[in-house]
């Protein structure tokens, strides 16, 4: 089953199958949640990087594998789908949709292909990337995840930098805890967190109300005065 913007957020102020971090709620759409491209980024044609100064280019005819700003934890409950935006690909770009797998923590690294004639840009911090999450029948019995955690395996074939590398290695966004931990501590999960039990007290105080409770408590009675004739009617 598909998530909605509901079930994301509820998942997030959870926090028991998903976290994220950094959390842009605004990047929570119906049934997605958009990433944002970080300030790391490589050529797949000759490894180098591909960010100038704000910008990350993607020359013509050429891949760059960008990572997204956002760590992301799922539990084995859960599964994902890439898909690239209409944002996106209305530029001319693409990306090769590829999958998330349950129980994964880390950053994505998504491969970004410009088969156009002209270099493109993607701004550092636009989303370009849109996750769909999907609840699984029965929990994935994967219990070893099979690819290290923001997959550095991958990234180190490319030219880093000493700061991208100390990066990489840093375990904040490659653990569970690490990123449930950010984000919890993070002031846009508090937001979130405000917004449940804020509509949580409004409920309750709109249920509490003399007038409301006395017409609630009159249905009640109807219905299960009604009920008792019946029966006793039948009888
Ligand atoms: N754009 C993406 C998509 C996924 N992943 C992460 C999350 C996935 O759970 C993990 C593994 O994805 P794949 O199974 O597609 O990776 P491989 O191509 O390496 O396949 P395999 O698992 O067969 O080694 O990589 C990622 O970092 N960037």
């Amino acid at each position: 089953m598909l998530l909605s913007n509901n079930d994301i957020k509820r998942e997030l102020i959870q926090a028991k199958r998903i976290s994220i971090h950094p959390l842009n709620l605004d990047n929570i759409k119906g049934s997605s949640i958009n990433l944002s491209a970080s300030n790391k980024a490589w050529r797949v044609s000759d490894k180098q990087s591909a960010v100038i100064g704000n910008v990350i280019e993607i020359p013509p005819n050429d891949t760059v594998c960008i990572y997204t700003q956002e760590a992301i934890w799922v539990s084995r409950r859960l599964g994902g789908t890439y898909h690239p935006r209409v944002s996106l690909v209305s530029k001319g770009l693409a990306h090769i949709s590829t999958t998330l797998d349950p129980g994964w923590a880390g950053i994505s690294l998504v491969a970004v292909n410009n088969p156009s004639e002209k270099t493109i840009e993607i701004r550092v911090g636009e989303s370009f990337v849109s996750l769909m999450l999907y609840y699984l029948k029965t929990p994935s019995d994967l219990n070893i995840i099979e690819n290290s955690p923001s997959r550095p395996d991958i990234a180190r074939g490319f030219n880093l930098s000493h700061e991208e590398d100390l990066f990489l290695q840093e375990q904040w966004h490659r653990t569970e805890q690490g990123i449930s931990g950010r984000m919890q501590k993070s002031d846009r999960y508090q937001e979130l967190y405000q917004e449940k039990t804020k509509f949580k007290r409004s409920a309750s105080d709109f249920l509490s109300k003399p007038l409301v409770s006395s017409i609630i408590g009159g249905l009640i009675t109807t219905v299960i005065g009604g009920i008792v004739i019946f029966y006793l009617g039948m009888n």
